[in-house]
């Protein structure tokens, strides 16, 4: 019920009926007081706030009431001395109140009050809502990132179906697979996923990349013992990388670059499953699976006397082609989206590809096939501060252009020095090593090394870095 008394609240009686109901139906507590400093208005809602029945309330001064109801005064003595609008939030037997006092005309402060208690307890539960959302975001894209970087060999096209569906025939038996394709079609993922998916799963799964060491430290490497500590009379050592193999797969990467001495030992131990370590007399058997990787076109070093024939049968039991990248346009999307999830987990950002700059990466033709693509997607995820990754971030040539374009009149000497850094940046850009990009350029790796440690001074001379 509504309260008035003489002084106070003045209304016809119908007007005073309605605004009874109306205040006596909020939710809110209201309380008036009127310029004698008297209260004389208090709805059923602050009463119960307060506690205090409204017979109890009423024509008090607020700052003559029980200990118990203090917790009103505050705000309506700031507002009353300071003649402006007040807000608090008070605890009171565990309950939290919302309390704001407003200065009216001709002297009147009128007083609300709301129990927010209910409606902080649901903001904590939203942000912890939320902060827990958020952890198991990152989990899941973290967990996802994990599987991906375990050899999850990503493709829908159907070329990349075909050599799934082999791999899947092949994996179970023991014969040797010989994986082709160019530099970075994805080799080594699928070694990786044939291992998987035998029954040596849980054995060794060791590679080697011959491109990578000369020939007689790639000799040792395979068959010898590393140096180790002698203790008494026994020679004690990591056995070689064959041996490291044993009861699993061993993937030898860029076979085509293993010199021809070396090929007929690996012959043999291919024929035999048995090696002679370095120095030694008696050979040790060893059970393993071998998978050989080349971009090389092995047929025609064996016309040209570089690799031995018999060396290629053995290997080329099953053969396996990887198509490169530019054949199969299908996968670009997925692989794309594949590399940004997993980047943006590692780096903890958030990162989106629009389908603009979806198209444009389709329309290119990637030479270094999916190792560039993902590389691309590493030093966007990083170097872009927006969240939207758009056709005019790719630093991709435009489609069809020409692969060099001349913007000023230099002397020769200096543009084709300049053209060398340029292409030898872009090469290492892709292919990430000096071996790769001595390969790809037709250089060797100790001048490919030297002149990527050249443009990398020059990127920090120029702030590019
Ligand atoms: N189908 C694929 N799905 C997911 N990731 C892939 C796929 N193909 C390649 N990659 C990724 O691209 C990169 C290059 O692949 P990989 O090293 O297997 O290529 P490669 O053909 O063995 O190259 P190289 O001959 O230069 O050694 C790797 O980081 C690999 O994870």
């Amino acid at each position: 019920m509504i309260c008035g008394s003489a002084g106070g609240m003045c209304m016809a009686p119908l007007a005073e009926t309605v605004v009874r109901a109306l205040l006596d139906g909020l939710a809110e507590g209201v309380l008036a007081v009127a310029p004698d400093g008297r209260i004389r208005l208090v709805n059923g809602a602050m009463a119960q706030l307060l506690g205090t029945p409204r017979a109890r309330l009423l024509d008090r001064r607020p700052a003559d009431l029980e200990d118990g109801d203090k917790w009103v005064p505050p705000v309506l003595r700031r507002c009353l001395e300071t003649g402006e609008r007040q807000a608090m939030v008070l605890e009171r037997a565990g309950r939290r109140l919302a309390l704001t006092a407003v200065p009216l005309p001709e002297g009147w402060v009128l007083a609300t009050a709301r129990d927010i208690t209910e409606l902080d307890r649901l903001e904590r539960q939203v942000e912890r809502m939320t902060q827990e959302r958020e952890r198991y975001r990152h989990e899941l894209a973290g967990l996802r990132a994990g599987q991906a970087g375990r050899a999850e060999v990503v493709g829908s096209s159907l070329a990349m179906q075909r050599v799934m569906d082999l791999i899947r025939r092949v994996a179970p038996v023991d014969s040797t697979i010989l994986l082709l394709g160019e530099s970075g079609v994805g080799k080594g993922v699928l070694a990786a996923e044939i291992h998987r998916l035998s029954p040596r799963r849980s054995g060794p799964f060791v590679r080697i990349d011959c491109a990578a060491l000369p020939g007689s430290l790639l000799e040792s490497e395979l068959f010898d013992y590393s140096p180790g500590s002698f203790t008494g009379a026994r020679r004690e050592g990591k056995p070689g990388l064959i041996e490291q193999a044993h009861g699993g797969t061993l993937f030898i990467d860029e076979i085509g670059d293993v010199p021809l001495e070396l090929q007929v030992k690996l012959l043999h131990v291919i024929q035999e499953r048995r090696i002679i370590r370095l120095g030694a007399v008696t050979p040790t058997a060893v059970d393993i699976r071998i998978i050989a990787a080349t971009h090389r076109d092995l047929e025609a070093m064996v016309a040209e006397g570089r690799f031995r024939a018999d060396l290629y049968y053995r290997l080329n039991v099953v053969p396996v082609k990887i198509p490169p990248l530019r054949e199969r346009p299908e996968d670009i999307p997925v692989l794309a989206r594949t590399f940004l999830d997993r980047f943006c987990a590692r780096y903890r950002v958030e990162r989106t590809l629009t389908p603009e700059a979806v198209e444009r990466l389709v329309a290119y033709s990637w030479p270094g096939n999916v190792r560039e693509l993902e590389n691309l997607v590493e030093r966007l995820v990083v170097t872009l501060d927006e969240r939207e990754i758009r056709p005019e971030h790719l630093p991709l040539p435009a489609p069809g252009g020409p692969p060099v374009q001349v913007r000023e009149i230099v002397p020769l000497k200096e543009a084709v020095a300049a053209l060398e850094l340029e292409l030898v940046g872009e090469a290492y850009r892709r292919f990430g090593s000096s071996v790769k990009v001595g390969r790809a350029l037709g250089i060797h790796q100790t001048t490919a090394a030297r002149k990527i440690r050249e443009w990398k001074a020059r990127q920090e001379r120029t702030g590019r870095g």
